[in-house]
């Protein structure tokens, strides 16, 4: 599934390349960092990476602004808030809060791909208040409720 999304190349943008997907069916694209030169992340230090784009994602969407795994295995550089949500109604920059969990600085350079961002469909709720809901098999149990060993349960 596709759907077009208007974008808006801001200036400290311009220049660098759109967004892609880097194979057919990738999920996300990567989003590459509009810096003007470097900006260093020092072990534990966060800051907000600019993409240079502002976005129109249709009402009923939302995009996800994810870390990408090669850069949090080999750097330890991740993205602090993941996913990130960008809203259908906002149309600031897009921006990536990234952070350093590793043991080295880590220097992100102007048109480096930092993160990736999927746009994927949006579930509004509405609230039903009820004096009971309905009984599960789970009921309350959660947070290890099942343990960790393979088990037997259905077979
Ligand atoms: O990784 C992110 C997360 C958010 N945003 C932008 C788009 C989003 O629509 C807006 C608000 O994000 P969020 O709701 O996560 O932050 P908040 O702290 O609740 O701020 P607000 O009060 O503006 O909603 O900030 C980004 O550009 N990148
Ligand atoms: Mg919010």
């Amino acid at each position: 599934m596709s759907i077009a999304l208007p974008v808006r190349i801001l200036p400290h943008g311009e220049g660098l390349a759109l967004p892609a997907y880097q194979t057919a069916d990738s999920a996300g694209l990567d989003l590459v960092a509009a810096v003007e030169a470097e900006m260093v992340l020092q072990p534990g230090e966060r800051a907000l990476v600019p993409t240079g784009l502002a976005i129109a994602l249709p009402s009923g969407y939302e995009a996800q602004i994810r870390p990408r795994s090669g850069l949090a295995f080999k750097h330890g550089l991740t993205v602090l808030n993941s996913p990130g949500t960008v809203d259908a109604d906002y149309r600031g920059e897009v921006k990536v809060l990234m952070i350093n969990l590793g043991q080295e600085p880590f220097a992100v350079k102007r048109g480096e791909r930092i993160a990736q961002m999927v746009v994927a469909p949006v579930t509004q709720i509405a609230w039903q208040p009820v004096a009971d809901l309905d009984e599960t098999a789970r009921g309350a149990g959660g947070f290890g409720s099942t343990g960790t060993a393979t088990g037997t349960a259905g077979t």
